[in-house]
C-alpha cells in the first residue's frame, strides 16, 4: 500500500481512501477550544491516578515523524478520571514534533500549536486480552498527551531519549536506550487536563482512544524538540 505521510498526496486529507476510519465522527487530533470545554464535576470526584515503573533495556524507533519507545509495562496502571472502573497499562510512548519549534504538536489549544507533543499510549487490560484487540474497541486505549514548550532548561529524562537519535538517523531504524527511564517524570506538576473520545492520530486512525491532554506543558530546549 502507498506509504501514508503528511504531504498533499499522502496526508490526512487522503487517509480516508486507504483507512476508512479516518473519515469517522470522532477523529483526532482536535483543536481544544478552552471556552467551550466544560468542567465535569464527577471527573474531579474520581481522580486520575497513574503508577509507572522505571524501565531499562528500552528500544527506540525513528518513526519518520518523531521517535517511539516500546515500553510495555505490566506493572503500570492508569485509572480513574474518565476511565471508569477499568485499568489501563502502558504500551509505548512517542512524540510528534515539527521542523521548527513553532509547530509540531498534534492537538492545538485555541488554535495555538506547541513545539511538540508526547503521547503515552495505554490499553484497557480490564476488558481486553491484547493491545491489538483493545485498539478495535471505543474504550480500548487511553493516551496521555503532554505538550512541549521550548525554554532554557532541558528535560533530563527527554535528554536520555533524544541523545540516542544520532544513532537512528533514518525512518525505521532502532537502537537501545542505555539509561533507565521513568515515564512519571514526563508528566507536568499541574495535573489539570482536557479529555474527549477520539482516535489514533495516524493510520489506521481507529476510533478507540480516550484522550487525556494535560493543560500544563513541560519545558524542553529547542534541540530536544526539533529534528536536525
Ligand atoms: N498519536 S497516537 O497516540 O494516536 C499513535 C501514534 C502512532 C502509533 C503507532 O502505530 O505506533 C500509535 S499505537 O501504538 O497506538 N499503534 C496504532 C496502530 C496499531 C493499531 C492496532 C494494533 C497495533 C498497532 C498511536
Ligand atoms: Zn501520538
Amino acid at each position: 500500500a502507498a506509504e501514508w505521510g503528511y504531504s498533499p498526496t499522502n496526508g490526512p486529507d487522503v487517509w480516508a481512501r486507504l483507512f476508512p476510519q479516518a473519515g469517522g465522527a470522532r477523529q483526532s487530533p482536535v483543536d481544544i477550544c478552552t471556552s467551550i470545554a466544560s468542567s465535569d464535576s464527577n471527573l474531579e470526584m474520581k481522580k486520575l491516578t497513574f503508577a509507572y515503573e522505571s524501565q531499562s533495556d528500552l528500544r527506540i524507533l525513528n518513526t519518520g515523524h518523531g521517535w517511539k519507545v516500546e515500553a510495555p509495562q505490566s506493572g503500570s496502571r492508569l485509572e480513574g478520571g474518565p476511565l471508569g472502573e477499568d485499568i489501563y497499562q502502558l504500551e509505548q510512548f512517542h512524540c510528534h514534533w515539527g521542523e521548527t519549534s513553532a509547530e509540531g504538536s498534534e492537538h492545538t489549544v485555541d488554535g495555538r500549536a506547541y513545539a511538540g507533543e508526547l503521547h503515552l499510549v495505554h490499553w484497557n487490560t480490564t476488558k481486553y486480552q491484547s493491545f491489538a484487540e483493545a485498539a478495535q474497541h471505543p474504550d480500548g486505549l487511553a493516551v496521555l498527551g503532554v505538550f512541549f514548550d521550548v525554554g532554557n532548561e532541558s528535560n533530563d529524562e527527554i535528554e536520555k531519549i533524544v541523545s540516542t537519535l544520532s544513532e537512528i538517523k533514518f525512518k525505521g531504524q532502532f537502537t537501545d536506550i542505555p539509561d533507565v527511564i521513568d515515564p512519571t517524570t514526563f508528566l507536568p506538576s499541574g495535573l489539570g487536563y482536557w479529555t474527549y473520545l477520539g482516535s489514533l492520530t495516524t493510520p489506521p486512525c481507529n476510533e478507540c482512544v480516550i484522550w487525556i491532554v494535560y493543560k500544563e506543558p513541560i519545558t524542553v530546549t529547542e534541540e530536544q524538540v526539533t529534528y536536525h
